[in-house]
């Protein structure tokens, strides 16, 4: 836990922090509206003896009492996707309607490209990109299983990725759910922090910079980009998106996600960013017995 020392200065009641930061996180799933509409999907949870509750902020999102995510029959259908419940967050603020085309710019192994196709009721086009091929089969293998037919996967690096093999030259939105140092992870991976270093974190955020100017380029003026990341560090969040800000045409807008949560920072180490950030959400684990997150919501100006 030491290096999450360093956020004692930012986060509100550090020692419930860190307290949460060592509880065991429990099972969370959503339910995959493609195959399945929720009563049925409850209904079939109960007949397998499994219990749940839907979390107060999105009745799609359910936390697992008993059984695992992954190994029920209903999951093996199809009708639930084993899912973090602040990983449900970003397509959620990212709002995807149907018919839309959606970029997930780093989608694998697709729990949040399977859930945007859900939000589209599986119309339109979700281009599902990740560049570790490794990982392609998993992103392959769950949009078959949820049956997630809007679904292109390309593998590319998402810092320079043409559009020119699409019909299209623009997105309406984008998610970017960047690799990063998975502080906000250590419930789920005690591991998490055993590598961790801010060198780790500088070379990161460079690539996480890379990803979400591109992400705004091959987005329409008027669409929506949203950025994620399961740490905590502000040189990952807050300071990725005050280059996109200063580098591109884009502006952070507000929205309401009914969880608890941190304001996004206006400043660390000496380094202001736009008060703007204020309208990103940080998610910490003893807010609502969850994971870490970072959202930010962008407006395309240009
Ligand atoms: C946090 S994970 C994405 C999780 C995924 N969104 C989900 O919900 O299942 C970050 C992903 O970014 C991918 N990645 C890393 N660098 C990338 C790059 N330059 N371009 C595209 N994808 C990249 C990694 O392979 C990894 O799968």
């Amino acid at each position: 836990m030491e290096p999450l020392e360093r956020y004692r200065p930012i986060i509100d009641d550090f020692d419930a922090f860190l307290a949460a930061c060592e509880r065991p996180l429990g099972n969370a799933a959503r339910v995959n509206t493609i195959k399945a509409s929720v009563e049925r999907t409850l209904a079939t949870l109960e007949d397998e003896g499994l219990a749940y509750e839907q979390a107060d902020w999105n009745p799609r999102v359910l936390r697992l009492e008993t059984g695992s995510p992954g190994s029920t029959w209903t999951s093996f259908h199809g009708f639930t996707h084993g899912q973090e419940e602040v990983s449900a967050v970003p397509p959620v603020v990212l709002d995807p309607q149907p018919g839309e085309r959606v970029w997930d710019c780093c989608a694998a192994p697709g729990g949040k490209a399977t859930q945007i196709a859900a939000l589209m009721d599986d119309e339109g086009t979700v281009v599902a990109n990740d560049n570790n091929l490794g990982r392609i089969s998993a992103l392959r293998f769950n949009a078959e299983r949820l049956g997630a037919t809007s679904l292109a996967v390309t593998n590319d690096d998402a810092r320079n990725y043409s559009l020119r093999r699409f019909s299209f030259d623009e997105f309406d939105r984008a998610l970017v759910d960047a690799p990063c140092t998975c502080e906000g992870t250590i419930r789920k991976n005690p591991d998490a922090l055993d590598n961790w270093s801010e060198g780790a974190i500088a070379s990161v955020a460079g690539v996480q910079k890379g990803i979400l100017r591109r992400a705004v380029q091959a987005t329409r003026e008027g669409g929506t980009v949203v950025y994620s990341t399961c740490t905590f560090a502000p040189e990952e969040n807050e300071a990725v998106v005050q280059h996109a800000l200063d580098e591109e045409d884009c502006r952070v807008v507000d929205f309401d996600i009914g969880l608890e949560h941190s304001p996004g920072l206006t400043e660390w180490n000496g380094e202001e960013f736009d008060s703007s950030l204020e309208r990103a959400i940080r998610i910490y684990p003893h807010q609502n017995d969850t994971g870490g997150f970072f959202v930010a919501k962008l407006e395309v100006t240009a």
